[in-house]
């Protein structure tokens, strides 16, 4: 499969880490680290270390888990990059999902003022949207991503063997981000997606989806207008993911969040951007045969308002929602009252 190029950096597929060789060599860096978590330490660190050519290297572990996307787990890289003499001149190569990438992107954007680094995602969400795109962060009590920077990575190496050790609740959970690209920009693609199945993607699928992304950030990549349709779904999907961390038994994962996310924000969307109601009908019908109905319980909406207040799209207090006006197109900053928002979740909960 073709490279496909990003700003500043290439997003290379299925090349054996042909690419990653490369690089390293070319790069001519004094120390190289790779972050792991334990999962992909079991799952992914052996594959990739086999492809490798260098053999000076150190490994920096973190607990997996979206709880542990924290500062104190970054002081914890800070530390580690300090005892192993990291300089300026080193690579972080963060291996696993969206936390890895956020928080591993996020560790060396700010170490030393910023340091390379470079994303070899390994779930479906991180390679189809974490991995691309240069936002890097951590959440802060429990509010998502609230703490961080738009720092590229140097490359992303893609390859699509790493999914077949991932568990199916989290290829759906990455399928979600998927369906999110159809809605906002390609109509076409999101009727192929309704008949796909998330346990056996097509890579060329987790190509387009990148495809998606790259153009959308190409044009807007620190997200002053543009870029902010990307956000679909995620108003209400980062409030309810948050709202699950905080109760802290089985959270919700960050796709089946934005999937909940969208169907609120599709009921808004015809309130608010003339979003046709067939088209409604079909975009929940869709969510729900992938991801059931998520029993929030309607005491919870005003909690849910507060954490909506912190959502980083916001301006001057007010609640902004990117929406679709059909499937396939989404506009950005449409201002939701608390009312519409209610509104919203009740209908997920009652449909
Ligand atoms: N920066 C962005 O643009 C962006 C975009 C979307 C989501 N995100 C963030 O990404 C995060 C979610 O990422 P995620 O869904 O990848 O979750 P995750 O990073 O928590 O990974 C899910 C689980 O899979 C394990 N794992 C990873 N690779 C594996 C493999 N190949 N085989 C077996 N297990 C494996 C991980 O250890 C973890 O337990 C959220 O924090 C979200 O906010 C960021
Ligand atoms: O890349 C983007 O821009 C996105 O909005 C992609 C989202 O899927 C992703 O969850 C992102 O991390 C959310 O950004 P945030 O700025 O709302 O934290
Ligand atoms: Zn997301």
């Amino acid at each position: 499969m073709e490279t496909i190029q990003s700003i500043s950096y290439p997003v290379i597929f299925n090349d054996n880490f042909t690419g990653l060789n490369q690089f390293l060599q070319e790069g001519n860096y004094t120390k190289v680290f790779f972050l792991i978590d334990e999962q992909t330490e079991k799952h992914c660190l052996p594959f990739l270390i086999e492809h490798l050519k260098i053999t000076d290297y150190d490994l920096i572990e973190v607990t997996s888990g979206e709880e542990n996307k924290t500062i104190d787990f970054c002081i914890g890289i800070w530390k580690m990059l300090i005892d192993f003499g990291a300089d300026r001149n080193s690579l972080l190569i963060n291996v696993g999902g969206g936390v890895i990438t956020d928080m591993g992107g996020f560790a060396a954007s700010t170490f030393k003022r910023g340091i390379d680094f470079v994303q070899i995602p390994t779930t479906l969400l991180s390679q189809v949207d974490a991995s691309v795109g240069g936002k890097t962060g951590i959440d802060m009590d429990h509010l998502k991503n609230i703490i961080g920077t738009f720092t590229q990575p140097k490359a992303v190496f893609i390859d699509t063997n790493f999914l077949k050790t991932l568990p199916e609740r989290q290829l759906v959970s990455g399928f979600a981000e998927m369906l999110k690209h159809g809605l906002i920009a390609d109509r076409d693609y999101f009727y192929l997606l309704k008949e796909a199945s998330p346990e056996k993607i097509d890579p060329e699928l987790i190509r387009h989806s990148v495809e998606i992304k790259n153009n959308i950030v190409l044009q807007d990549p620190e997200e002053k207008g543009l870029r902010k349709i990307l956000n679909f779904g995620h108003t209400i999907g980062h409030a309810v993911e948050s709202f699950s961390l905080q109760s802290g038994k089985n959270p919700l994962l960050h796709g089946e969040a934005v999937a909940i996310g969208m169907v609120c924000e599709a009921f808004l969307s015809v309130q608010k951007t003339g979003l046709p109601q067939d088209e409604l009908t079909e975009i929940v019908q869709t969510l729900r045969r992938f991801y059931g109905k998520y029993p929030i319980k309607e005491a919870s909406i005003p909690a849910l308002i507060e954490i909506m207040k912190s959502d980083k799209k916001n301006a001057s207090a007010r609640i902004n929602c990117s929406l679709l006006t059909q499937i396939g197109q989404c506009t950005i900053d449409s201002f939701c009252t608390e009312d519409e928002l209610c509104a919203s979740l009740l209908f997920y909960l009652n449909y």
